[in-house]
């Protein structure tokens, strides 16, 4: 049985962990440490049955596998750390925004294999959608390992490293485009008159649905809006205030700005 050890105890590690456990995948193979924040590890292990452990150099002992979940920023620091107590036998699964599986191999300076993944929060729920990509070092068995692990808590694509990016710009950073549109729906319906508890469920079913019919539907996004679009309807005057404040541009500037943002962390290494 593979061990893992989490770096990183932040938000997309408890996505993970809680999606893994969820599904059946056992909480006594998994050990979590982070940097200082004693609390946060008592909490993990108190929610989820995992092991923590504060000193780093513990918590890899016997690991085949290593998440580094931790921010970019802190990814020198931690692949210094790390390197002394790493062997070639180890996968190093890394789900830091940006940072090349490249940087990581060049840091550890190690012939070893690297799976890079993008997944987002709905991992927590096991909806995420993770994109993975393996690094020189990495063979078809590290990718069936990542693949089988991220599976637990969602959909995986594999994809080419350069390709990463973009699924950062669109999955990775996706759940927060939709929660900001039904923030902006919420208000909108209370402001209207809505009870808050009813605006809630009518937008999530309606989210909801939406996707599902996304997925299961074999028309195309264009098609499913015609057939919601009555000619002078509410749809149709909907739509227009959309296009009106060229929303459609607006949501490509966000995916380009995110993109952006995920190649510059790679660079600013
Ligand atoms: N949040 C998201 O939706 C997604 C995030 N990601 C990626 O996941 C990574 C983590 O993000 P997120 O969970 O949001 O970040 P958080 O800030 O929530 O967590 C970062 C964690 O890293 C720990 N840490 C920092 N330095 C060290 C160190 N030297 N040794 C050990 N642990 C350390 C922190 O510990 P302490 O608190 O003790 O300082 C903290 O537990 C990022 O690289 C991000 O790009 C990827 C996909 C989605
Ligand atoms: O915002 C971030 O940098 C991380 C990466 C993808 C989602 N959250």
């Amino acid at each position: 049985m593979n061990k893992m050890t989490f770096i990183g105890a932040g938000s997309m590690a408890e996505a993970l962990i809680a999606g893994m456990v969820a599904r059946n995948f056992s909480p006594s193979v998994i050990t979590v440490t982070n940097r200082t924040n004693k609390q946060r590890l008592i909490e993990l292990k108190e929610k989820y049955g995992i092991q923590v452990e504060q000193d780093s150099q513990q918590a890899l002992q016997q690991a085949t596998i290593i998440v580094l979940a931790i921010k970019p920023k802190d990814a020198q620091t931690v692949l210094e750390q790390i390197k002394p107590f790493l062997n070639k036998e180890i996968l190093i699964l890394s789900v830091m925004a940006g940072i090349s599986t490249q940087y990581i191999e060049q840091i550890l300076e190690l012939d070893i294999a690297v799976v890079r993944a993008m997944p987002n929060t709905s991992a927590m729920i096991g909806l995420s959608a993770t994109a993975i990509a393996k690094g020189q070092f990495a063979n078809q068995d590290h990718v069936e390992m990542a693949t089988q692990l991220f599976v637990t808590v969602g959909v995986v694509e594999l994809l080419k490293e350069q390709e990463i990016d973009i699924a950062t710009a669109i999955a990775g950073s996706g759940p927060a485009y939709f929660y900001y549109i039904v923030e902006a729906m919420e208000t909108k319906a209370k402001e209207l008159g809505l009870a808050e508890g009813s605006a809630k469920r009518l937008i999530n079913q309606t989210l909801l649905g939406a996707a599902a019919m996304l997925t299961k539907s074999s028309d195309s996004p264009a098609e499913l809006r015609k057939k919601i679009t009555s000619p002078k309807g509410t749809t149709e005057a909907g739509i227009h205030a959309l296009a009106a404040a060229e929303v459609d541009q607006a949501i490509k500037e966000a995916i380009q700005a995110a993109y952006q943002r995920s190649v510059a962390l790679g660079h600013t290494k």
